[in-house]
């Protein structure tokens, strides 16, 4: 099976890790490689372009592939959306000059757009029966404004920092895009695919989650586990040498942590451990 992951940009990186905390390390993974081995000898991972992902696995030349889902809809091709990786998240907005006091899409009528996303911003201002002139560019999109390129731009913002330092505003939401994990339709119940995505799931289950064992108390036990938050029930295991303790584990929302273990304690549990989560498969 061959996994497409983006050769380099911002989602290489985090691709990479995310494969790796899954369980499949990618060998001698260079920019300059357009293929590499990983630990499942039935895995290799093709380094692509982010933006020409989803039409290798259309076409056939991988078997999934991982990059936003600007790009997937952008690609216009028939995909299966397996997983949201939750990464690289971003929008896609339509924006304006400040001065320009353009508030709504309807303005825009007759106007310039210039964009990376021509397919994706062509059905937005079809939809909304808004006729514009899209012309096409593959960068610095936020400049062409002030250049007297275009009147308006639909591009990806996530903080915001390039849309200000260009003076322009948001006039309305594109999409909404993270990093997803897709296939070929027809592959949609893979049984490697599915092995693939059942790693990725218990890294991205076990990510805000920690792992808390304490000592308690045999007689507070009770009082322990009703201040533990939900998750399903605590383990419960004897304490060898001392019959009057239990040692408590539990699996606990990275943000219930704080609370967790000042409620806990008031009830007297001790020996308070906190520990990460590598991968949690259910
Ligand atoms: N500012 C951002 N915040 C979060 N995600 C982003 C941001 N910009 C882009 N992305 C996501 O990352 C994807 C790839 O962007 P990136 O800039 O890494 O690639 P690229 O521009 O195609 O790279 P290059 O042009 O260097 O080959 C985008 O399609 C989008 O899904
Ligand atoms: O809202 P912000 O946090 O400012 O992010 C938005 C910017 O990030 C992306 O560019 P990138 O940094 O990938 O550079 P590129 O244009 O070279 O791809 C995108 O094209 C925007 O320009
Ligand atoms: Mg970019």
């Amino acid at each position: 099976m061959r996994v497409a992951v983006p050769n380099k940009g911002r989602l290489h990186d985090p691709t990479v890790e995310l494969l790796q905390k899954a369980g499949l390390e990618v060998h001698n993974g260079s920019d300059r490689k357009l293929y590499a081995e990983t630990t499942d000898p039935e895995i290799d991972v093709l380094y692509a372009r982010a933006a020409d992902i989803p039409e290798y696995v259309a076409e056939g030349a991988a078997d999934v592939g991982i990059t936003g889902l600007d790009q997937t809809r952008e690609a216009e091709v028939d995909l299966f959306d397996h997983l949201d990786l939750r990464f690289g998240e971003c929008r896609l907005v339509l924006a304006v000059p400040e001065e320009d006091g353009v508030s709504t899409v309807d303005e825009l009528a007759g106007k310039r757009v210039a964009t990376e996303f021509p397919n994706i911003s062509r059905r937005f201002f079809d939809e909304r029966g808004v006729d514009v002139e899209l012309i096409g560019v593959t960068g610095a999109t936020e400049l062409t404004p002030h250049a007297g390129m275009a009147d308006a731009i639909v591009d990806i913002t996530s903080t915001g920092t390039t849309l200000e330092v260009n003076n322009l505003e948001v006039v309305a939401e594109v999409l909404d895009s993270s990093v997803r994990l897709f296939s070929r339709p027809e592959d949609e119940e893979d049984g490697k695919i599915r092995e693939l995505v059942t790693a990725l799931e218990s890294v991205l289950h076990a990510e805000n989650r920690r792992y808390l064992m304490m000592n308690v108390p045999e007689e507070s036990l009770e009082d322990v586990k009703n201040a533990m938050p939900g998750l399903g029930g605590p383990t419960v295991m004897r304490v060898e040498g001392d019959d009057s303790m239990v040692a408590v584990h539990a699996v606990v929302e990275e943000g219930d942590v704080y609370e967790t273990i000042n409620a806990v304690r008031e009830k007297g549990a001790r020996d308070i451990l906190v520990t990460p989560i590598e991968r949690m498969v259910r």
